[in-house]
């Protein structure tokens, strides 16, 4: 997951290839509830890892529900079966929406019923979103909730520790037409309740979402109780209901994050040697009423196709299909069919969509606002939005608003045919429901040749160049090329190998040669912090002086410097790549935007590394660092092959009188220059 301020999508040109999506939210959390509240012991496959499901889990472990993971990622739910371990609890919900309803409609009647009283509240934004109708269905079965803060909305004290009946003789009303997780609740929650007598559910208003009603209704069965319905305004949950465990429950992938990739096939060309996207763990044959954005797709142009668990998307027509939709089957992927129409041939309406103005933000103003910002002509209403293309695209930041959707939909404006490069606010806001979103995204998108932007930082031995690469792409959310380890890593695997890494022996080309073929099969790994040669952990190793030195030796050999050309290519990878080294901006990415060429006075860096190497309890003697320095600073100057220099468009960073923060922010200062975008 990226946890940077923003991520910047550099033009994306192409896409191609399979993901495989995380659990569904909607379908996790439900199922989460229902095995905690059965009979008997659930084991769920494929749940979702995300900020909402696990405040789901740890409010059911308040509550007494034992919970563990086993093999497999698989995690098994001991159920309470209807009972109530903990009387007491205060429970925090985050802005899960899907944790919050069903929970305070099974508390509130567990607490009522047993004699318990709970406190359920979320983050600023869950204190604003409405739950009034659920409070007041509650209220009219006998349930005491009160609302904490302002009436109407959460936080919530359900229960006041003193058992009493419930009104279940007269039909159960509450309003369909905010929202249809109130209904989602009670239908949840009330089959705790229907031992002795059925419960019947009255809909007042147009019910909204009735597909988020089908996979509640759907899992209710699962968990063996049957829920009758004449149309979509009465539910009856027959006498004699209770919860039993299906043993074992799989989650289907989500549907609505597999929005964003029937989009990105519906708009990307085919990468080469690709025949579009295929996403795998969810199909036509899904539960999720936001499958039917395969049909909304297919109107504006897209080719989809597929089976019970998998799709496959392709370019169909293009540019995409404006359209005029009713998208109240499919409220939360319909925001998606509002970036598609950035790309479509005309002005496209989005109706009926009224629920994006309580969802974790309101979502029409946010994305009428961010779709203006990057060129678009945008209309909104109370329950509609109406977007036409940009005539002229805009380089923007997009602010996302905690809003993990917004986040999703807007990096597809990546493939803006400016191609412009596109800033993502706050990235990590998709961990809602979708951590590794943009991981999976770059795993299937290509960028224009040349446009995987490179930041090069070249300089002398102790400039601070591995400090301040790493710190950069540490908040760029890039990719670190080290390529002074690679050299290191074949003055060991020399060493390993008997290879004679000494001045004389280098000369000679037979050596020579044997070198450069060790170095293009270099048996290397790297695994977050660690570094591996074969099966040895050879971190500590490379780090030595002596690893320094003999790197500087074998890097004046032109097979070797051949030899490792394409491995350092190999890391100019989607979002971008900081690379550190001596021949970065002149050799290896001689295209990059931005070259920094870092330097300090020799005693200066003899210093440093001299503190460096005692702090790590290595001991060393300043006259014998500053000698070698000085030794290493000429080789790698001097040599015939790539010496360090500074490229000619380089900026010279002197870090002299700088600390480290400095150097990153002056970097940082000079990126932002450079990448054409906003700061807000
Ligand atoms: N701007 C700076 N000011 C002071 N010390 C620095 C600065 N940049 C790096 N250092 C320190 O200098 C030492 C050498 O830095 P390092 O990044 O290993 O250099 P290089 O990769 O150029 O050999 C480290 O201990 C580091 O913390
Ligand atoms: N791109 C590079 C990186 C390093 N080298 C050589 C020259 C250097 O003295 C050695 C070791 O580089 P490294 O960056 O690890 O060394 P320092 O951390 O600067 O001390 O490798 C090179 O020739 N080209």
């Amino acid at each position: 997951m990226y946890t940077t301020e923003f991520l910047d999508l550099p033009p994306l040109a192409s896409a191609g290839g399979s993901v495989r999506l995380p659990g569904s939210k909607s379908i996790s959390n439900r199922v989460l509830l229902l095995a905690a509240l059965s009979e008997g012991c659930t084991e769920i496959a494929d749940l979702l890892d995300s900020d909402d499901t696990r405040v789901m889990l740890t409010a059911l472990e308040q509550l007494g529900c034992q919970l563990d993971r086993l093999d497999g990622g698989l995690l098994r739910v001991q159920g309470v079966g209807g009972q109530l371990p903990v009387r007491q609890a205060t429970l925090f919900l985050g802005n899960a929406g899907t944790a919050m309803r069903p929970l305070t409609a099974a508390l509130s009647l567990l607490a009522t019923t047993h004699g318990g009283c709970f406190e359920l509240g979320g983050i600023a934004r869950m204190h604003e979103r409405p739950i009034g109708d659920l409070v007041e269905a509650l209220r009219q079965l006998g349930c005491p909730v009160d609302c904490l803060g302002s009436e109407g909305y959460p936080p919530l004290r359900l229960g006041n520790g003193q058992a009493a009946d419930l009104h279940l003789d007269q039909p159960i009303r509450v309003r369909g037409d905010v929202s249809s997780q109130f209904l989602t609740a009670l239908l949840l929650a009330l089959p705790l309740v229907a031992r002795e007598r059925s419960v019947t559910i009255e809909v007042v208003g147009e019910l909204i979402s009735k597909p988020y009603i089908e996979i509640t209704l759907n899992l209710l069965q699962q968990f063996g109780v049957t829920v009758s319905r004449e149309g979509w305004s009465r539910f009856t949950i027959p006498a004699g209901s209770r919860y039993r465990s299906p043993g074992l429950v799989h989650v289907e992938a989500d549907a609505s994050s597999a929005s964003y990739f029937i989009a990105l096939g519906a708009l990307a060309p085919a990468s080469p040697g690709h025949d579009g996207i295929t996403i795998e763990g969810v199909g036509l044959s899904s539960i999720q009423g936001d499958i039917r954005f395969v049909e909304a797709a297919r109107l504006m142009g897209a080719d989809v196709s597929g089976e019970a668990n998998r799709l496959h998307i392709r370019r169909g027509r293009w540019p995409l299909k404006a359209i005029d939709l009713d998208c109240n089957h499919i409220p939360d992927a319909a925001m998606t069919l509002a970036v598609m129409a950035m790309f479509a041939d005309g002005t496209t309406t989005l109706r009926n969509i009224a629920s994006w103005r309580v969802k974790e933000t309101d979502r029409i103003a946010a994305m009428a606002t961010e779709c203006r910002k990057l060129g678009a002509t945008v209309e909104e209403g109370d329950d509609f939005i109406r977007i036409t293309p940009p005539a002229c695209w805009q380089p923007a930041s997009i602010h996302t608003y905690d809003d993990h959707r917004v986040a999703m939909c807007f990096s597809l404006a990546a493939f803006n045919p400016a191609q412009l490069p596109v800033r993502i606010q706050d990235p990590k806001c998709v961990a809602k429901t979708f951590p590794d979103y943009f991981e999976a995204l770059f795993s299937v998108c290509q960028a224009h040749p040349g446009q995987v932007p490179v930041i090069c930082v070249d300089g002398p031995t102790a400039s601070g160049k591995g400090t301040l690469a790493a710190a950069v792409a540490a908040r760029l959310g890039y990719h670190l090329l080290d390529s002074g380890a690679l050299y290191r890593l074949v003055g060991l695997a020399a060493d390993k190998a008997g290879i004679p890494t000494d001045e004389a022996s280098l000369a000679d080309p037979t050596t020579a040669d044997r070198l450069g073929a060790l170095a293009r099969s270099l048996p290397v790994r790297f695994e977050g912090e660690s570094t591996w040669l074969g099966d040895e952990d050879v971190s500590d190793a490379l780090r030595a002086e002596s690893a320094g030195m003999a790197a500087s030796r074998v890097s004046a050999v032109p097979q070797v410097r051949q030899a490792l050309l394409e491995l350092q290519h190999g890391f100019r990878r989607l979002p971008g790549l900081v690379a550190d080294g001596r021949d970065m901006g002149t050799v290896i990415f001689p295209d990059a935007p931005l070259k920094v060429y870092l330097t300090a006075s020799a005693e200066q860096r003899a210093q440093r590394r001299h503190k460096q190497l005692i702090s790590k309890g290595i001991p060393a003697r300043m006259e014998d660092l500053l000698a070698d320095l000085k030794a290493r600073d000429h080789r790698d100057m001097s040599r015939a092959h790539a010496p360090l220099k500074p490229a000619e468009d380089a900026l010279l960073l002197d870090n002299s009188s700088l600390d480290v923060e400095q150097s990153v922010c002056q970097v940082l200062d000079w990126w932002q220059g450079r990448s054409g975008l906003p700061v807000r």
